[in-house]
């Protein structure tokens, strides 16, 4: 089939490229020319691991092409896949403004009946809205199909080739077949459902992860105050398959372009028809509330942060991305600054896109973590990036003023702390190290 996607960002580029594997011609369209430019050279502007490779293997074999012109690709096409962003506005609702556009112009460019189907994360209706934008340009026959993606950063080329479940809204039941061609190979499950429902279980979906996280930090702080180990409990509860392992690690909270906003988003889509969705709240305030929990235990092991110097392990939302959207480093950092700290950060990645949305005098920018533990008072570990696993805790306990550190993903075992030297903070486990590694009545005499 010939497709064409129109968006070629996190979601675009992947799905692209993913579809040529199944033998189709793909173009990956976006309105940002030097994005396009990029790609030509075989350069991505994004990092996600392997699509480099893919995109070089698919564009020699011509399989894989990069336009700047949604029209001319719009009308070598069967498939039109719309993959723009649909960020949050001001009041939590989703910012349309991208996919009606690109619907517009997708009614401009049609010179015959074409298939649109819709990546991007709608609210539920969006679709017909699609097809009222482009019936309003167009004269030619066409079909909607709402087919929600579910890909994670990091992971979304396994992801996209060996998703759990395709999901896939229509209205017209000649297009189910052409729909489970174009996804055949990737999974056994495709679900085919009605337009709303499809659109629904993206949200649905979101806002159900996003819940049993905010879940889990909860038991975390929980955890802290009686004494029990949260990973031990996300272990014992995990077992239990009704509940399942996945998404049960405790941490500073979720980030990222998706959870929060669309957490947000369906908060707002209950509100529009008079429904208040309480639980969902809730789990956003957490959310927003638990990366503070490192100023905490900051506070806790060194008092005033005025003049101190503290080191940042990671920016990205997780690891193995450079998006930086939403992502908890970016309050945290904001409020050492705020409190007059010294900020050392690090991250193997995501520096770059984080510093053109922030930067401050008192932040200096490292090229290796051990240099953010060097003289400060102490670090604190906001993504759990694979290097920090392998640093050795000794030197850099030796290297710092204040031996602390702060891990805000529970990177490290009991083993890998104790003997080091550090004073050691992590997320609904006890803490190590400093006075509280001391039994209690030396602690007190201390
Ligand atoms: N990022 C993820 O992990 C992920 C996963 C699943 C679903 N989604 C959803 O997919 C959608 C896209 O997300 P993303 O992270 O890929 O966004 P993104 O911001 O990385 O990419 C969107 C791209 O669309 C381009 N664009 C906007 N309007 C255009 C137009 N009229 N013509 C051509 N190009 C245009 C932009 O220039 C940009 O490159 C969102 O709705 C998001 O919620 C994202
Ligand atoms: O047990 C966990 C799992 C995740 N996170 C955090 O949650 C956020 C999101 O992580 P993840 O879901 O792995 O990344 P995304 O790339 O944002 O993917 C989510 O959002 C996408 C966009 O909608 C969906 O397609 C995916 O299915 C959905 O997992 C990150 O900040 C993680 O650190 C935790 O704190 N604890």
């Amino acid at each position: 089939m010939n497709l064409a996607v129109i968006g070629t960002g996190y979601v675009g580029l992947v799905s692209g490229v993913c579809f040529t594997l199944g033998g189709n011609h793909v173009i990956c369209v976006d309105k940002d020319e030097e994005k396009i430019a990029r790609l030509g050279q075989m350069k991505s502007p994004i990092y996600e691991p392997g699509i480099e490779a893919l995109i070089e293997m698919n564009l020699k074999e011509g399989r894989l092409k990069f336009s700047s012109d949604l029209q001319e690709s719009v009308r070598l096409s069967d498939i039109v896949i719309l993959a723009v962003g649909t960020p949050s506005l001001p009041n939590g609702e989703a910012d349309l403004q991208y996919i009606e556009s690109a619907a517009a112009d997708i009614g401009r460019a049609m010179e015959g009946y074409k298939i649109i189907m819709t990546k991007s994360t709608v609210p539920v209706g969006t679709n017909e809205k699609i097809r009222q934008i482009i019936a309003a340009h167009t004269g030619y026959p066409f079909d909607i199909v709402s087919a929600p993606e579910f890909l994670r950063e990091g992971s979304a080329i396994q992801d996209t080739l060996h998703p759990d479940r395709v999901i896939i809204g229509l209205d017209n039941p000649a297009l189910e077949p052409v729909m489970r061609e174009l996804h055949q190979g990737f999974t056994e499950n495709i679900v085919v459902t009605d337009i709303r429902s499809a659109e629904m279980i993206k949200y649905a979906s979101n806002a159900f992860l996003a819940t049993k996280i905010s879940f889990i930090n909860e038991i975390a702080n929980i955890c802290e105050k009686v004494g029990a180990d949260v990973t031990e409990v996300a272990e014992g509860m995990g077992l239990d398959k009704r509940i399942g392992s996945s998404f049960l690690q405790a941490g500073i909270g979720y980030g990222g372009s998706c959870f929060p906003k669309d957490t947000k988003a369906l908060i707002q889509i209950a509100g529009n028809v008079d429904y208040e969705f309480k639980l969902l709240k809730s789990v956003v305030e957490v959310n927003q509330g638990q990366r503070f929990m490192i100023l905490a235990k900051l506070h806790e092991s060194i008092g005033s942060l005025q003049g101190a110097t503290i080191g940042i392990w990671g920016l990205a939302f997780k690891p193995n991305t450079d998006d930086v959207r939403e992502s908890p480093a970016r309050e945290i950092i904001e409020a050492l600054v705020k409190e007059g700290a010294h900020v050392k950060v690090y991250d193997p990645i995501a520096a770059d896109n984080f510093r053109k949305q922030y930067d401050h005098p008192l932040i200096h920018w490292c090229a290796v973590p051990e240099e953010a533990g060097t003289g400060s008072d102490a670090v604190c570990l906001l993504t759990d990036w694979a290097v920090f696993k392998d640093i050795d805790l000794h030197l850099l306990a030796a290297g710092m003023r204040k031996p602390v550190l702060i891990d805000g993903r529970n990177v490290y075992s009991k083993e890998q702390i104790e003997g080091t030297g550090l004073e050691y903070y992590s997320v609904g486990r006890p803490r190590m190290g400093g006075l509280s590694g001391l039994s209690p009545s030396v602690a007190g005499a201390v």
